[in-house]
């Protein structure tokens, strides 16, 4: 049997989470799951062939086609823009979406055009994300959108089928986990330092099960761009939620965004995500609270997200672990990542370093490099890329004259795209090569086979570039 939800703010207090699920329940099924309403699903040209297959096949169209977006930006080429993609396989599938959005009606930001970019910099950049709705995505880290007070999460590709047919979708209700950052950071700390520590901390499945909200006054305080960090690393902590409450900073970011409401019905739009924070008293399952005073800048030294340390440390010595199973785990990555025990994080030279990607690629995150990269040159040897997170985003940089900033370093300006995060397109490390990356992943061969990631924030990355070595950004001002 099903039953209808209980109505919400039915006088328990509750968190942001339990307010963003309760409005959004079509029905309570029997095993405990519920059937949510999913008011915006974006698409892209890696992960969603097969739902359109799948349509296809079924005979189904799209239930309402404009609460969706499509974009390419995995498989996408950034040396050029405009003109055939040289590439067999990232043509054929830019082409298959291009296809599928024009024959199922779906808005679609096309590649040589303004808005597009990585999926999850397109949508709050347009708009399209929306304090308090559900945003599906066939994209891990559609975490970061919960930024904007927004219920989103990665799906796959059959579910994808599932929204764009039912514009519904069953889910399990999570546990609900309190990050709470508190402190006062140095300046050169951010969102990206936080995250890492936290990971480190807790663990790469520390927050499995758990729809993660960050709290406190370091979030607060922060730029959507550093919020949107924050969320976007949430699913690297095992979590497919992240979100923060919305506030005075997310209604700024969002007004006048195309996709926006306007007028009267931003008023009332605004009057209702006013009531979506969590209420006084609302109870967790789980808190963590982190002073940020202590982090310093972080940087991944092993072959998963919480393999992260202090820059000011040494690669540590698998003989001093003492659980088994995570002595065995450092061995291999400091195997693969051919690092040596004890030697110096800031001694490890690299040859590349990559700018970019939905964790970092925002105007914020090439402020913050562009600033370490002024007057200075990049280390002969290593090639240093930038890659805006969308169209808008590099038109912005270029703008601001970062772009110029950067050539003149000696790193390479490009258009927008996934580029180096991920090994999907013409971007990637050479077997044995060594990146200091902005981006979230750092398993083995993320970025090309047999290539070895670390992980740290675009300062970070920037001080890399000229150093020619993982190296102290704070030793940079
Ligand atoms: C290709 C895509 C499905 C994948 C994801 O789900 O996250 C990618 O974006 C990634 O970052 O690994
Ligand atoms: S930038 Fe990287 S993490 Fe983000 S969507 Fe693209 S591949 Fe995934």
């Amino acid at each position: 049997m099903i039953t209808r939800p209980l109505p919400s703010g039915a006088g328990r207090p509750r968190t942001l989470y339990e307010k963003l699920w309760d409005s959004h329940v079509v029905a309570n099924r029997p095993d405990g799951s519920a059937l949510l309403y999913i008011d915006r699903h974006i698409v892209h040209e890696v992960s969603s062939p097969q739902a359109f297959v799948a349509l296809r096949a079924s005979g189904r169209r799209l239930r309402r086609p404009e609460t969706h977006l499509g974009v390419a930006d995995h498989a996408v080429p950034t040396r050029e823009r405009g003109g055939e993609i040289a590439d067999p396989l990232a043509r054929s599938q830019v082409a298959e979406l291009e296809a599928n959005v024009a024959e199922f009606a779906v808005p679609y930001a096309r590649l040589d055009g303004p808005e597009q970019g990585i999926v999850h910099v397109i949508g709050p950049e347009t708009g399209f994300t929306l304090p308090g709705t559900t945003i599906a995505c066939g994209d891990s880290h559609t975490t970061t959108h919960g930024a904007f007070g927004a219920l989103a999460f990665g799906v796959g590709a059959s579910e994808q089928g599932t929204i764009m047919a039912a514009q519904c979708l069953p889910q399990q209700r999570a546990a609900t986990m309190q990050v709470e950052l508190v402190g006062k950071r140095h300046p050169l700390i951010d969102a990206k330092d936080m995250a890492l520590a936290l990971i480190a901390r807790i663990g790469a499945n520390g927050a499995v099960g758990h729809a993660v909200e960050y709290t406190g006054e370091v979030v607060s305080g922060m730029a959507m761009s550093e919020r949107m960090t924050l969320c976007n690393m949430t699913i690297e902590a095992g979590s497919r939620i992240g979100m923060v409450a919305p506030d005075a900073r997310t209604f700024a970011y969002l007004e006048g965004r195309r996709l926006a409401p306007r007028g009267e019905l931003w008023d009332a739009a605004v009057a209702y995500w006013r009531t979506l924070p969590s209420d006084p008293g609302a109870r967790y399952d789980r808190v963590v609270t982190l002073d940020v005073g202590t982090i310093a800048p972080q940087v991944s030294w092993g072959t998963s997200p919480d393999q992260t340390l202090p820059i000011d440390r040494t690669v540590p010595d698998p003989a001093a672990i003492a659980d088994p199973v995570a002595r065995r785990e450092a061995e291999k990555a400091l195997a693969y990542m051919g690092l040596v025990p004890g030697q110096r994080l800031d001694s490890v030279a690299i040859d590349t370093v990559f700018i970019g990607s939905c964790t970092n690629g925002r105007i914020e995150d090439l402020r913050a490099a562009a600033a370490i990269a002024m007057g200075r040159r990049v280390a002969p040897g290593v090639t240093a890329l930038v890659v805006p997170g969308s169209a808008a985003t590099r038109a912005q940089a270029e703008a601001e004259g970062l772009d110029r900033i950067f050539t003149a370093a000696g790193f390479s300006w490009r258009h927008a795209g996934c580029s180096l995060c991920v090994a999907m397109n013409d971007d990637r490390l050479a077997p044995g090569q060594r990146c200091a990356s902005t981006s979230n992943r750092n398993f083995e061969g993320r970025q090309g086979p047999g290539g070895r990631t670390h992980l740290m924030s675009p300062a970070m990355a920037a001080a890399a570039a000229i150093a020619g070595r993982l190296a102290d950004v704070r030793e940079f001002v």
